[in-house]
């Protein structure tokens, strides 16, 4: 197949991540340009593409699709309008790459993997940067040498600044530990059969209401637990933690200390604010490593198979928070197109 020369990208969705992926197009990978910008915020669209050479703006993602210099699609809007955005993908025949979540619920997941099956090839890389992140990438490729034996634990410590306002504690699962169910898929190569989530007596900084923190514990056909700490109101920093422990040995990412200054009878560093300081690397390599696998006419990473199991965790955690009690996974018998 002959790859394609400078792939056009319409990017549905210019809050903040999607305008950030429109900076990083614009400014940081090759391979690709930004052609249409989607938003139902008109006013917000324009202002992303004042800064974009010759794109077009729309409020519908379907007529950003038909135009001629669309060939694939970033999907940034938020969750709930994922599936009409990837079905009209679907119908355009354009690859898209998702931000997380595939979609808010497995019923949803499911009607996407189905229609992706009709297609008979994959079209969508899901939006879960952790895999493209260099700590990450050095821990799995560690785990896949089996120098340090069986995986038997791994431990996850999620931290947030601030949630932003309207956040519920459903919320705390559905948007920020589908990365952990993703990231625990991924690294240990089991899926996840089993969830239960214990919260302690609320933090004081957590708004009314809002079941934080919260610790989830999963359990995985490969005989492995997992434990998260999600806590989103930490006021403190953006941290994200992970150990593996292993029969021979333990690999630790995430301490992420680039620098440490001694002055003034101190010593230390700096913590990063948010994901977007944090993961700015990776999600540089995820959009870079998509446009690289689209224009070859691939389609590589997180598939919309790993999208529906998280969704699916996301149901029996979210079951487990609210009735308590161990919630087993429903998960569909997994399609050879993502075999
Ligand atoms: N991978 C990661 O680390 C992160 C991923 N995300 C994901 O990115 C997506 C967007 O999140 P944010 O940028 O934080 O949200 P945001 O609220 O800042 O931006 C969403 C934008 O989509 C627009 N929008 C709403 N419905 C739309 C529709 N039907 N069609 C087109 N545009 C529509 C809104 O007007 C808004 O401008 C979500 O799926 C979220 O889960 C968000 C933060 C980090
Ligand atoms: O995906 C993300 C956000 O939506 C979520 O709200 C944060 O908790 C995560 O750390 C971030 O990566």
């Amino acid at each position: 197949m002959t790859e394609r020369a400078i792939l056009g990208v319409a990017v549905i969705g210019t809050g903040k991540m999607g305008a950030d992926h429109v900076r990083r197009i614009q400014e940081v990978i090759s391979g690709a340009r930004v052609t249409a910008l989607v938003d139902v915020d008109a006013e917000r669209a324009k202002s992303v593409a004042a800064r974009v050479d010759g794109c077009t703006v729309h409020t519908d993602p379907a007529a950003a699709m038909a135009s001629t210099d669309v060939d694939a699609v970033i999907v940034a809007s938020p969750g709930p309008a994922h599936e009409a955005a990837l079905l009209a993908a679907f119908e355009h025949d354009l690859p898209v790459l998702c931000e997380k979540p595939l979609t808010p619920d497995a019923a949803s997941a499911l009607r996407v993997l189905e229609a992706e099956q009709k297609l008979g090839r994959r079209r969508v890389q899901v939006g879960f940067m952790r895999r493209y992140d260099a700590e990450y990438m050095k821990l799995k490729s560690l785990l896949e040498t089996g120098q340090l034996g069986r995986p038997l634990m791994l431990h996850n410590r999620h931290r947030n600044v601030a949630s932003p306002p309207g956040w519920t504690s459903e919320m705390l699962i559905n948007d920020s530990v589908t990365h952990e169910m993703d990231v625990t898929r991924w690294l240990l190569g089991h899926e996840i059969t089993a969830v239960t989530v214990l919260a302690p007596t609320p933090s004081g900084n957590a708004p009314d209401g809002i079941r934080d923190p919260q610790f989830l514990l999963f359990e995985t056909d490969g005989g492995a637990i997992v434990d998260v700490e999600i806590y989103v109101n930490c006021g403190f920093g953006y941290q994200v933690q992970a150990e593996v422990v292993c029969e021979r040995g333990t690999a630790r990412v995430g301490d992420g200390h680039a620098m440490v200054t001694h002055a003034a009878g101190r010593w230390g560093g700096t913590i990063a604010q948010d994901y977007i300081e944090r993961f700015a690397d990776a999600y540089d390599r995820e959009v870079q490593t998509w446009v690289d696998a689209t224009r070859r006419g691939e389609v590589t990473g997180p598939s919309t198979w790993d999208g529906y199991a998280v969704a699916a965790v996301c149901e029996a955690a979210v079951q487990a928070l609210q009735e308590g009690g161990r919630v087993p996974v429903a998960l569909t018998e997994r399609p050879a197109l993502y075999a």
